[in-house]
């Protein structure tokens, strides 16, 4: 059977997005069957697609030869069953090798993060992203934020452009999110995907879906796959009750604990995992571990996210 094109595969999906962490060994270097092991976790939990070396994957502290064995390994692991997107990023001949890394290893679509480190107008980020796209066959989802912030006009020249599906918004700004969304249903025919992509991005999802956006990325999805599941779950059918509960009790104090430190929207997530069983080893520099005060609160955090789901099932009853 030939798989739905990508874009309808993400378009309605069957559960949360999940954005694996890059596990490494007690040396630093890449330990491939822990990551294997927590993508084969997920699949089968029941994520709706792999986001392979993304923001939470680590891929800024990846060399391009871990990228591609990580992304192989993400797409031998999930076997077609659900889509695998490999993140790219850096400069635009950097970006363009790391598609074709992502192509030969088997990706079915790349997120394009940011360019690194200079702040660019409008027109060399609209041709970044074009370059990049024209350089493999992939379908690209391009994504917002820090020094990657377009107009409504530059969104519409990205989804013009043949290869770019959907963009990934990590800034937040409502306003501008209504305002793209507006100007590329009236300037360009077709459908074009959003993704809400804010740091536990549960936390403001009824806020996008308001706007028209109704798929998110999951960090929690990692290490609470049940959670993840639970509130993508409880979302989709309209149980208002249980949204609400997952948002008092569970994502609000994770959201505030993952705000208190540097680099802890990796590290946190990572520490999660390691929390519930599976060893994915720590960050690397210049990211660093979360303090054991915050370790203990995150488990803490997690016990009473599945104690909420236990009070669920006991409704049900
Ligand atoms: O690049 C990434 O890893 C992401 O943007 C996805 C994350 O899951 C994001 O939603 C988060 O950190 O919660």
């Amino acid at each position: 059977m030939t798989p739905a094109p990508f874009a309808a595969r993400l378009a309605v999906p069957s559960g949360p997005l999940f954005f694996p962490v890059t596990a490494f060994g007690p040396d630093g270097s890449l330990d491939l069957d822990a990551f294997r092991a927590h993508v084969r976790h997920g699949v089968e939990a029941g994520a709706a697609a792999v986001f392979a070396c993304c923001g939470t994957g680590e891929f800024h502290a990846l060399t391009p030869e871990e990228f591609e064995d990580c992304v192989r390994a993400a797409v031998e692991v999930t076997g077609g069953r659900v889509p695998v997107v490999a993140g790219v990023g850096y400069g635009t001949a950097l970006a363009v090798r790391y598609a074709r890394l992502a192509h030969a290893a088997g990706a079915d679509g790349l997120l394009a993060l940011p360019p690194y480190l200079v702040v660019a107008g409008q027109e060399g980020l609209l041709r970044h992203y074009r370059e990049v796209t024209a350089a493999t066959p992939l379908p690209v989802i391009v994504y917002q934020r820090d020094n990657a912030v377009f107009t409504p006009a530059t969104v519409v020249g990205l989804a013009r452009t043949e290869g770019i599906v959907g963009l990934k918004d990590g800034l937040g700004d409502l306003d501008l999110m209504q305002r793209v969304i507006s100007a590329v249903r009236t300037e360009v025919p077709g459908d074009f995907l959003y993704f809400n992509g804010l740091p536990t991005a549960e936390q403001t999802q009824l806020a996008y879906r308001a706007l028209g956006v109704p798929l998110y990325s999951s960090a929690v999805f990692c290490f609470a796959p049940e959670i993840a599941l639970a509130f993508h779950r409880a979302l989709h059918t309209g149980d208002d009750t249980t949204v609400r509960r997952l948002l008092d009790g569970f994502y609000r104090p994770f959201v505030e604990l993952r705000a208190r430190g540097r680099g802890y929207a990796v590290a946190l997530v990572k520490a999660g995992v390691r929390l519930r069983g599976l060893d994915v080893g720590e960050v690397r520099p210049p990211l660093h571990e979360p303090g054991e005060d915050h370790v203990k609160q995150l488990a803490q955090v997690i016990e009473r996210g599945l104690a909420l789901l236990d009070e669920d099932s006991a409704g049900d009853r």
